[in-house]
């Protein structure tokens, strides 16, 4: 087989070992926060809490351990993790280490285990709380406006809320930043987006349920019906994962809360329910979703999938961050270089969150590190970036 191409001169991987580096806040701020925040909404015994305990003194202070045998995804993540077993949480690469920490916390909840908590999604209280919430009624109404905008402003709308809806990632809210301002584009290829939307099939590796799945169903129902999509196979995690990564259950009960409501949100979602029946949307899951890998290094499955799609639409930062390689790239590097491997046409649509960034011109690169040296971190900005085939050769 073929390697992938790699651009010719690598970045550096984002590693856990910096204080003070945005990895380090995660495993040493925003976690102790998700874990009491879980530990509030679920009643867990006291096996439950004392594993979770010890999963952040481990991922703090110790050395990772490997899953056990009986674990049903062992033989992956002993390909996965060979090269990170024993050794230091803090030596690790942050796309691995952020990774094998949300695969824990499930079996810290008891999730894969015999018993009462098999199976049981524990960030559900704060997926609910979100599809309740006022923010979530008004998206639903917005919905109303957007359909009654010509064709072209639609879509580009569309795009748009798909974009920022990035920002509801309860994530990045439990670290107090808010999702309701949305802030300025660092790179906006949208033209380029549109024509590659032959009628063909069309892939979207989705990211947060709520809010953001809200906005990536109605950008799916308008690809569909307006024929820009002939099908739309929705890429889901098998699992929970990353607080609010949204799985087929999320998507049922988000179109359980279209079908409810009003108006525009009503139709889309009686459409996507008819659209699952004629297997025009598919949801899929695959393992690699929640892998703690680059999508360099996916399977030939996935690959044949991508590549058999007229564009892949990858959501959010993580997608974004796997995408490329959760390397310290220089802001200038070439999106179309750094994703050369990926077998088709791919569009990241990602609200900055993290330190990787590629594809930005010299001069806006340079105008937002003087402005606000906190910005790739801080949500304030997205891109929209596309690469071809073409734009690699
Ligand atoms: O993929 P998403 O939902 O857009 O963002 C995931 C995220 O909240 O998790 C990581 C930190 O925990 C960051 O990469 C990013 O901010």
């Amino acid at each position: 087989m073929s390697q992938p191409r790699v651009p010719h001169r690598e970045a550096p991987p984002i590693t856990c070992d910096e204080p003070d580096s945005f990895p380090w806040q995660v495993f040493h701020e925003r976690h102790p926060v998700l874990i009491r925040r879980i530990l509030e909404a679920v009643p867990y015994g006291q096996a439950e809490r004392q594993a979770f305990a010890a999963l952040l003194r481990e991922s703090r202070q110790d050395q990772v351990a490997p899953l056990s045998p009986e674990a049903p995804d062992f033989d992956l993540w002993q390909v996965w993790g060979k090269e990170q077993f024993g050794r230091s949480w803090q030596q690790q690469r942050f796309l691995w280490a952020e990774s094998y920490f949300y695969r824990r916390l499930l079996q810290a909840g008891g999730y894969f285990a015999d018993g009462g908590w098999r199976g049981v999604d524990l960030f559900a209280p704060f997926k609910h709380a979100e599809l309740d919430a006022p923010a979530f009624t008004a998206d639903l109404t917005a919905l109303d406006h957007q359909h009654a905008l010509a064709e072209g402003e639609r879509e580009q709308s569309l795009l748009m809320t798909a974009v920022w809806g990035n920002l509801a990632d309860l994530g990045f809210t439990i670290a107090g930043k808010g999702p309701e301002e949305t802030g300025a584009l660092a790179a906006d290829e949208s033209d380029r987006l549109w024509p590659l939307l032959d009628g063909g099939l069309v892939t979207v590796v989705a990211d947060n349920s709520g809010r953001e799945l809200l906005a990536d169903l109605a950008l799916v129902d308008h690809l569909l019906a307006g024929g820009r999509a002939g099908e739309v196979s929705l890429l889901l995690k098998p699992q929970p994962y990353y607080i609010s990564d949204a799985t087929p259950r999320d998507v049922l009960d988000c179109l359980d809360r279209m079908t409810a409501a009003a108006g525009a949100a009503a139709g889309i979602g009686g459409r996507l329910r008819q659209a699952l029946r004629d297997d025009r949307l598919r949801m899929r899951t695959h393992p690699f979703a929640c892998a703690p890998l680059g999508y360099r290094d996916m399977p030939a499955d996935l690959r044949e999938e991508f590549a058999a799609s007229a564009l892949t639409i990858m959501k959010g930062d993580l997608n974004y961050r796997r995408l490329a390689d959760d390397r310290l790239w220089p802001p200038t590097t070439p999106f179309a270089e750094v994703t050369a491997y990926f077998p088709g046409p791919v569009a990241a649509l990602r609200t900055v969150k993290s330190d990787v960034v590629t594809g930005l011109d010299a001069e806006t690169a340079a105008e937002l590190d003087a402005a606000d040296p906190s910005w790739r971190v801080s949500g304030t900005h997205a891109v929209i970036q596309v690469a071809t085939p073409r734009d690699r050769e």
